[in-house]
């Protein structure tokens, strides 16, 4: 940048009163020279300092119009996959083309950045903005979870369920070898079916949980209710994310909502709900079988289901979640109480035998319940008249006289 001229002196007029007027006059001549002179050389000074001005101004517009530029132009969406804060550095993978970078970042981007944010990047892979996950459908339709606190003993009166469950999701997963051996595909997904809340979400995220694998799960009733006109578009980032993460579980829950016949849904006449199935099952027929992504459906509405979802290939290994059995009830209440401070005075075999019909989830509550009673009456020791009293309020609150299984009168097998 030019340095800015100094000014000319400001010229001095010197009249002595002893002057003749002759000098008087050939002084101020002199002093109205000078002023002119001073006047040129600083109006000389003011148009370059225009000219300067306008030259600035110029630029200005030209950097405005570049930020502007930069800011409207298209970036490109990627994850962070790791981030070495010391050295400024980030992985990155594009979504779309998967394609790995390592790009600089900032001081503070490399505070803020951690591995699994979403960013958009320009064309140099240099990282703009972490896409705030409000704004991400993505984050909001999605729950992921690295690490699920399930475990298989945590899943009561199911077990053949679980075992079939490890078989067709986490062998594939820890084996894959065993498959390659014998020449078979494992499964390509597994659909869990059967009343609400007896523990199908719990399997999913329990086999996650064992086999170290990010669980990612979808609710197909969101996709419908929510995320209008977004259904087709967040099922291939739901399987984008999952590549992203692997090992990973995906898991699609109340998968009816997006996969139902067209003659018995509601909702079937929308042509959005067929394309979201349509991307399923596209998304599905292009899988890899053997590898470190698994599929894991749950329905409560297994009658209502469109049959191509089930083809080889597709949702083909087929296991029951049913409500448990006495044995299994006992179990679960022995789960749900584990760290609950049960009197002498209760058994759970006998609770077992009152709750004929009841889930696991309602049996979780009975516990709960039962936990509060017992904190109203100022006591840390749970009692059976607890247990009593839960039960009454819960058959109370399903409409008086509880029916085994009356609030899943609608469900069909
Ligand atoms: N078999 C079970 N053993 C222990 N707890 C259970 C079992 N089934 C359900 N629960 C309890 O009920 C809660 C809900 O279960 P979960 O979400 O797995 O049911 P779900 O079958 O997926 O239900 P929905 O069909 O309504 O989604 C669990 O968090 C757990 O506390």
């Amino acid at each position: 940048m030019s340095r800015s001229p100094s000014l000319p002196d400001r010229p001095r007029l010197d009249l002595d009163p002893d002057m003749s007027e002759e000098e008087r006059l050939s002084a101020l001549r002199e002093h109205f020279t000078d002023v002119t002179e001073v006047h040129d050389k600083l109006s000389s000074q003011l148009e370059a300092a225009h000219e300067r001005r306008d030259e600035l101004k110029e630029e200005v517009d030209q950097t405005e119009r570049e930020n502007e530029a930069l800011k409207t132009s298209s970036l490109y969406i990627a994850t962070v996959e790791e981030i070495d804060e010391e050295a400024q550095e980030a992985v990155v993978k594009q979504h779309g083309n998967n394609q790995e970078v390592l790009t600089d970042v900032s001081r503070r981007m490399s505070e803020e950045l951690q591995a699994g944010d979403r960013v958009a990047v320009n064309d140099s892979f240099s990282v703009q903005t972490i896409l705030a996950s409000e704004t991400d459908a993505r984050a909001q339709a999605m729950e992921v979870d690295e690490s699920p606190a399930v475990e298989y003993a945590d899943i009561g009166g199911i077990d053949e369920q679980v075992r079939e469950v490890r078989e067709a999701v986490e062998e594939p997963l820890i084996n894959p070898e065993k498959f390659d051996t014998v020449g078979i595909d494992p499964p390509s997904g597994v659909l869990l079916y059967g009343p609400p809340g007896t523990g199908k979400t719990m399997l999913a995220k329990a086999v996650a949980n064992e086999t170290d694998a990010t669980f990612i799960k979808m609710a197909g009733s969101e996709l419908v209710r929510k995320f209008i006109g977004e259904g087709s578009r967040l099922v291939r980032d739901l399987f984008e994310l999952a590549s992203e993460r692997e090992p990973a579980i995906i898991f699609i829950d109340e998968i009816d909502a997006i996969a139902a016949t067209r003659t018995e849904s509601k909702t079937s006449g929308d042509a959005e709900v067929q394309r979201t199935m349509m991307q399923l099952l596209s998304e599905m027929d292009g899988f890899e079988a053997r590898g470190n992504i698994r599929i894991i459906a749950a329905t409560n509405r297994f009658d209502m289901l469109d049959r191509a979802i089930l083809r080889p290939g597709r949702f083909d290994r087929l296991i029951e979640v049913p409500e448990p059995d006495a044995e299994g009830r006992e179990r679960i209440f022995e789960i749900h109480t584990e760290q609950m401070n049960v009197a002498d005075d209760v058994t759970f075999a006998d609770l077992a035998e009152e709750t004929a019909g009841y889930s696991g989830a309602e049996i979780a509550s009975v516990a709960t319940e039962a936990g509060m009673f017992a904190i109203r009456d100022g006591r840390t020791e749970v009692r059976k008249t607890d247990f009593v009293e839960a039960l009454e309020k819960i058959e109370a609150d399903d409409g008086g006289e509880f029916v085994p299984s009356a609030g899943h009168a609608t469900y069909h097998y």
